[in-house]
């Protein structure tokens, strides 16, 4: 069945066929902002999500919004540094950070709305949903860089029994209710593991774990665990491939069985994942593959 007779079957859910092994189910989308910097790919990708909601599945939104904050710390002057994939993040970029996030995060439940999906914007110091400590790196202080310590799924758990789709951004409280940026890679695992989601999807903007990040025709389309550790390892990842492959493994070994890094810039990529179209690299605990 084409994409497009599915959206145009919107708003009869039950023919949506393909997804109904997940209906009822929780599925944990993290939205990268590497795939969030053109309009028309935003709208495409909030519409596959209003679709998941519309075909009867539980979809949380993990959003992260990197290339944004980039944008407003250098229209402001101030250098955006990162060591492994986390930005170095002192007071005035914590507020730019937090600024940024919270501007896309009430911009993807406007689109939410428009789609007809009642949706509720929140960052991880709402209800103390995303608590964290400080996070020491033996290179370089990265100031207000929060780990995680806890996810309070309470208030997640809530809206997806009214039917309202939760919208998160990584920013959380340490215990003296400091606040902290996140890596949003790390925010989607702990709150995919914390609702024991389904199936947890990263939406960026490359193919998938690729060989060469220049090559598109590298993608790995399977990596165990091991495998993945073993390519961790040997260097193959670089920049926000890597925490985003380090937190995918967690999440794997803590109970999350499907885990996928798909391109959010193709359309549709979303729907077709969970039409089984087998996109991008899936990251799957040994014993499945
Ligand atoms: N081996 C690799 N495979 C795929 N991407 C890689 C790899 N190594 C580095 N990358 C980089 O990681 C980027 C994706 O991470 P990031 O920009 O943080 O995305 P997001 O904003 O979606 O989290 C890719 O655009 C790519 O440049
Ligand atoms: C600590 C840390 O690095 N936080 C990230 C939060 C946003 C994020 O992760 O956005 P992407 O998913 O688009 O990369 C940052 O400041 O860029």
């Amino acid at each position: 069945m084409e994409i497009e007779s599915l959206i145009n079957q919107a708003m009869k859910p039950e023919e949506l066929q393909f997804i109904k092994e997940y209906q009822n189910k929780i599925v944990v989308v993290k939205y990268g902002g590497s795939a969030m910097t053109d309009e028309n790919i935003k709208k495409n990708v909030v519409e596959d999500l209003a679709l998941l909601k519309k075909a009867g599945l539980k979809p949380i939104v993990v959003h992260g919004g990197g290339k944004e904050i980039n944008k407003w710390l250098s229209r402001l002057g101030i250098e955006n540094k990162f060591v492994n994939g986390l930005r170095v993040t002192d007071e005035p970029t914590l507020e730019i950070a937090e600024m940024a996030l919270s501007k896309l995060n009430k911009e993807l439940v406007q689109l939410m709305e428009s789609f007809g999906v009642k949706s509720v914007g929140i960052s991880g110091k709402d209800a103390g949903t995303i608590k964290v400590s400080k996070r020491y790196s033996d290179e370089t202080d990265l100031g207000y860089v929060g780990k995680i310590n806890n996810v309070d799924n309470s208030l997640i758990m809530m809206l997806l029994e009214k039917d309202i789709t939760p919208i998160i951004c990584p920013i959380g409280l340490d215990e003296n209710y400091q606040g902290y940026n996140i890596n949003a890679d790390e925010a989607a695992c702990a709150v995919a593991t914390c609702v024991k989601a389904e199936k947890l999807v990263f939406l960026t903007d490359i193919e998938g774990v690729c060989k060469d990040p220049k090559d598109s025709s590298t993608v790995i389309p399977k990596l165990s665990v091991h495998e993945a550790k073993q390519f961790l390892n040997s260097g193959g990842a670089g920049g926000g491939m890597l925490p985003k492959l380090m937190n995918c493994i967690e999440a794997v070994e803590n109970g999350v069985s499907r885990v996928h890094i798909i391109d959010g810039r193709v359309q549709h990529s979303l729907l077709k994942e969970f039409l089984n179209k087998k996109m991008g690299t899936m990251i799957l605990a040994k014993g499945n593959i």
